[in-house]
């Protein structure tokens, strides 16, 4: 816990780091706040004791006495809420920062970190943890840091005046915290019920807008309707139930320790001992209580609150200390294309090795198709090509630069990816193409084409302005596939990776996505795994993966010939099937 709390408190530091200046300057402004609060009783002391008591009725006097309690009063409150003003500021922007940065981080960490990380998860991480963060900074800033000081005024002045007094109003401190703990034991069941049906209520949205396909094939919007009101209204029992707790246990408890303060105060006063102190004193202590029990009461319903933000900030400084892949500045590039894997051994556990040995020379230009059974490796060598993923034995290379000393700008630029799902963005077709590398109407026009997508797209009522939907919902599996295989082609690759970039399409579609690899031949290197067959049927060679190991290689009609091989089974089922 206590690392916890350091790891939070570093978070909340680094991320506040660039406006230091305004928590100096607002806990200063804050501090002279509690300053002025704290002479208004002063002066009700003054008017009381010198002037009323005595029957001293100097009015100028008084009337200067009355202005100034007033005035000190206003300028407080005025100078609290700019201050409170300028930190909630603060907190907003260290929000807008953490955020910032942890979205940044994450989408450097390397593949192999996504490979563990659940997506709801990563996805609370960024949004729900950091807003959690920013209760942190309301908490420690708002309630800790502007109580602490109000209270400490107030302590100080009672000090001041009478410490014994002061000593009795001490007393209330451990009132005040067994109160609020006890509060917090009897509401704390319908706090987390109502927090709970909360996310529950959040799941059944999520999920039922998810699978609205099969919530409306099946008739059960009606169903789970009831089921959602049905939750709906058990949360807002429990929220019921907390503020009624609130209502009967705590005011009317901290009510009674008011009064019960007030009453020993008099009490005290009137004991001999107290008997020379003024009756301003009592004036103005019964002034400083109210100031003490409101932030001492919200100090105190902070703490079990503060926890949870507490671990939600270690949670996102714990996201934040994951390493992210190392920057490659270098300025080595593919030329030609030509791809050169040796001795190639892998495996995503220790000892679990998925690659054996695998050793393959791709000239530059050469279409080269991967097939296999499921599970044989296909998408294994192809994370190690993309280099989402190092082998621990062997190694790649292209035109004779080790993979891993090519610069990443250039790799990414160099090599295109078609993958299996062609996730396409909420936005429009050319935005699509183009994932924001700026290219022009121009280039992604010509890309288009080469990936016969261009057609379809004009067809489209905005033609490229179209706006695709969410996950490209608008299109046809095909025509996604065909944007994917645009979007890989705009960057102009010298290598171009397909999985299974035919998989879901329907034969006239891959006959279109066929004559566009066709064109392609000879000027990029095509890499592609396929499921289907025909896709790689007129490649240049073919690598069949068995067990992470090469099995058969060769040309179709090479790989039809081996009597009983992997290749010819897999074919002739395929046209069982088909
Ligand atoms: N991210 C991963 N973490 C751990 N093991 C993995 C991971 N990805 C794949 N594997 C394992 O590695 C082996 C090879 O999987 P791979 O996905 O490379 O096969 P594949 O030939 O592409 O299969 P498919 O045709 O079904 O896509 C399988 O045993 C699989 O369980």
């Amino acid at each position: 816990m206590r690392s916890e709390t350091r790891q939070a408190v570093d978070l909340l530091r680094t991320s506040a780091a660039p406006d230091r200046k305004h928590l100096y300057i607002g806990t200063a402004w804050l501090i002279l706040a509690a300053g002025l609060e704290v002479i208004g009783p002063l002066l009700g002391k003054s008017l009381i004791d010198n002037h009323l008591l005595p029957h001293q009725l100097d009015w100028p006097r008084m009337i200067a006495l009355l202005a100034g309690i007033l005035v000190t009063g206003w300028v407080a409150s005025l100078v609290r809420y700019v201050q409170l003003v300028r930190l909630s500021g603060l907190a907003m922007r260290s929000v807008r920062r953490l955020r910032e940065s942890v979205y940044g981080h994450v989408l450097r960490l390397p593949m192999a970190f996504f490979d563990k990380a659940i997506t709801g998860q990563l996805v609370s991480r960024v949004t729900n943890d950091t807003e959690a963060v920013k209760n942190l900074y309301i908490q420690v800033l708002f309630v800790m840091l502007d109580s602490s000081i109000v209270l400490t005024g107030a302590m100080l002045a009672m000090a001041w005046l009478d410490w014994r007094l002061m000593l009795v109003v001490l007393m209330l401190f451990p009132a005040v915290i067994v109160i609020v703990w006890f509060y917090q034991r009897m509401s704390a069941p319908a706090v987390t019920r109502a927090r709970e049906l909360r996310s529950e209520i959040n799941a059944q949205v999520a999920e039922s807008i998810g699978g609205m396909t099969v919530l409306q094939a099946s008739n059960a919007a009606l169903r789970f309707g009831e089921r959602f009101r049905a939750t709906n209204q058990l949360q807002y029992h429990a929220r019921v139930a907390e503020l009624r707790a609130n209502a009967w246990l705590l005011r009317p408890a901290l009510d009674l320790l008011n009064v019960l303060l007030l009453v020993g105060v008099i009490y005290s006063f009137g004991q001999r001992e107290f008997s020379g102190l003024e009756v301003g004193i009592l004036y103005a202590f019964v002034s400083y209580i109210a100031r003490v029990v409101d932030p001492l009461i919200q100090i105190t319903l902070q703490f079990s609150q503060l926890q949870q933000s507490v671990v939600a900030a270690a949670r996102v400084n714990i996201l934040l200390n994951e390493h992210q892949a190392v920057a490659n500045t270098s300025a080595a590039r593919i030329s030609a294309g030509a791809v050169s894997i040796r001795d190639l051994r892998f495996g995503y556990a220790p000892g679990e090795d998925v690659l054996h040995d695998l050793s393959l020379e791709i000239p530059a230009g050469a279409f080269y198709g991967i097939v296999g059974h499921t599970g044989s490796g296909k998408s294994t060598l192809l994370s190690l090509l993309l280099r989402f993923y190092t082998a621990q034995h062997g190694s790649i290379a292209i035109d004779g630069i080790p993979l891993s000393t090519i610069g990443d700008t250039a790799f990414r630029d160099d090599v295109g990816l078609v993958p299996q799902d062609p996730f396409l963005l909420a936005a429009s077709a050319r935005d699509n193409i183009d994932m924001g590398r700026g290219y022009s109407q121009a280039q992604i026009e010509t890309a288009a084409r080469a990936a016969k997508a261009h057609g379809f797209i004009m067809a489209l009522e905005e033609g490229y302005d179209t706006s695709l939907g969410e996950g490209g919902a608008r299109l046809s599996t095909g025509q996604k596939q065909l944007i994917a295989i645009a979007r890989a082609l705009a960057g102009q690759p010298r290598i171009l990776f397909l999985d299974e970039a035919t998989s879901h399409i329907d034969s006239e579609t891959e006959q279109v996505v066929q004559t566009a690899l066709d064109e392609l031949r000879g000027s990029v290197t095509l890499i592609a795994i396929a499921h289907r067959l025909s896709t790689i049927r007129d490649a240049d060679r073919i690598i069949v993966l068995n067990h992470g190991r090469i099995a058969e290689q060769g040309t179709h009609d090479e790989l039809m010939d081996i009597e009983d091989g992997i290749y010819q089974k897999l074919y002739l089922l395929q046209q069982l099937v088909d």
